[in-house]
């Protein structure tokens, strides 16, 4: 047991009746690091299956709840809090991203919301990179061309892709992830980065010799843009035609997070008509795309499921951080990581 679980779990013994621990519901399976710790004190019900409850069956199950740990693809809002009954006492995301909880809402009723930032950082820089490389040299294309058997001979013509080492990176949202990402890329491939941001940033400008531009000028002088702000009223969208238009034709557009921030028709325009080079997405609107969206068959469009935090350490440890901030909620007490409006 951490120092940070024996501080959270709520004193139940064996002995103790049942009905006297709090009721919470789990959206989905997750990692046993976090599920063990709040099976062990509290009523719980997890949701069994692969896909996620509907919104209706979502309010049925958490109706009554003491608590809810969520995934971010629950929607929790008004309707899910006018539903589930007054007696809920904490809402623990099972992700650092939180556009799907209405935490306004949920800040007016007394709810308290949780989330897990810092352990999946590296993980999902390291996608933004993979990504980078994925969509940049072609890989797609290459991988197709020998699963579908059209593999020839050495080509000195095709899979032409875009050097890395010394060019100019873009980070949209220079935050935990976007500057584990920067530094990534200026460390390994020397690359200058620049970025916007709410605020300055000293650290990533001493550490990596970057330097805070306007969003115009980062899209025309990026020849890599990587997405790493929160979704919220000011970036949903802010990838739209006009956006791709002002980018370099050779630039190669990376979302690790959240599809909500891109216009996903003009992305395709653009990487259809030569206005960038290529892109690569492990988020998208909706999850999963469309069987028919033109995205998917792209040749220059390089798309993962989600997969970000998708390592053992990061799952692991955003489990227990959730169980965590599930069990303070309970008791009332200060969650590790909370979330404000
Ligand atoms: N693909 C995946 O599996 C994962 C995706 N994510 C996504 O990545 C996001 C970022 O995570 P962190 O770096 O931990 O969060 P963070 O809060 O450290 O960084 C977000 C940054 O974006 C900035 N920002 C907000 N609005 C902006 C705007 N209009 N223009 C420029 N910058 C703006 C914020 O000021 C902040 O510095 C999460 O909110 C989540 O949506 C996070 C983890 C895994
Ligand atoms: O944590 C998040 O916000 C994710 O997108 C998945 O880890």
């Amino acid at each position: 047991m951490t120092a940070s679980s024996r501080q959270f779990a709520p004193h139940f013994t064996d002995q103790e009746d049942m009905h006297n621990r709090p009721k919470v519901f789990v959206t989905r399976n997750i990692p046993s690091a976090g599920l063990a710790k709040i099976q062990a004190a509290t009523t719980c019900e997890v949701w069994p299956e692969r896909m996620p409850p509907s919104p209706d069956v979502l309010a049925e199950k958490a109706s009554g709840c003491d608590g809810v740990l969520t995934l971010l693809s629950d929607r929790i809002d008004a309707d899910f809090f006018d539903a589930v009954g007054s007696q809920l006492k904490v809402v623990s995301n099972f992700a650092v991203g939180y556009n799907n909880i209405d935490v306004a809402e949920a800040t007016k009723r007394g709810i308290v919301v949780g989330n897990t930032p810092d352990v999946l950082t590296d993980a999902t820089a390291d996608i933004a990179v993979a990504l980078m490389l994925a969509a940049g040299r072609c890989l797609r294309e290459g991988l197709e061309n020998v699963v579908r058997k059209e593999w020839q001979t050495w080509e000195p013509m095709e899979f032409i892709g875009q050097d890395l080492s010394g060019k100019t990176l873009g980070i949209v949202g220079m935050g935990r992830i976007g500057h584990a990402t920067a530094k990534r890329c200026h460390f390994g491939w020397g690359m200058n980065v620049i970025y916007t941001s709410r605020s300055d940033k000293p650290e990533s400008d001493s550490e990596l010799g970057a330097s805070r531009v306007t969003f115009e000028q980062l899209l025309a002088d990026s020849d890599f843009i990587s997405v790493h702000t929160d979704l919220n009223p000011e970036t949903s969208k802010m990838f739209d035609s006009a956006a791709f238009s002002g980018m370099k034709s050779n630039a190669v557009f990376v979302n690790t997070a959240r599809g909500g921030v891109v216009d996903q028709d003009a992305l395709q325009k653009a990487l259809t008509n030569g206005e960038i080079f290529a892109a690569g997405l492990d988020v998208t609107e909706p999850e999963p795309l469309p069987d028919d969206s033109p995205l998917r068959d792209l040749p220059n469009c390089f798309i993962l499921p989600h997969i970000g935090s998708g390592t053992v350490k990061s799952r692991d440890a955003m489990a227990e951080i959730a169980a965590d901030n599930l069990l303070a909620g309970l008791e009332g007490k200060p969650l590790r990581h909370q979330v404000t409006a």
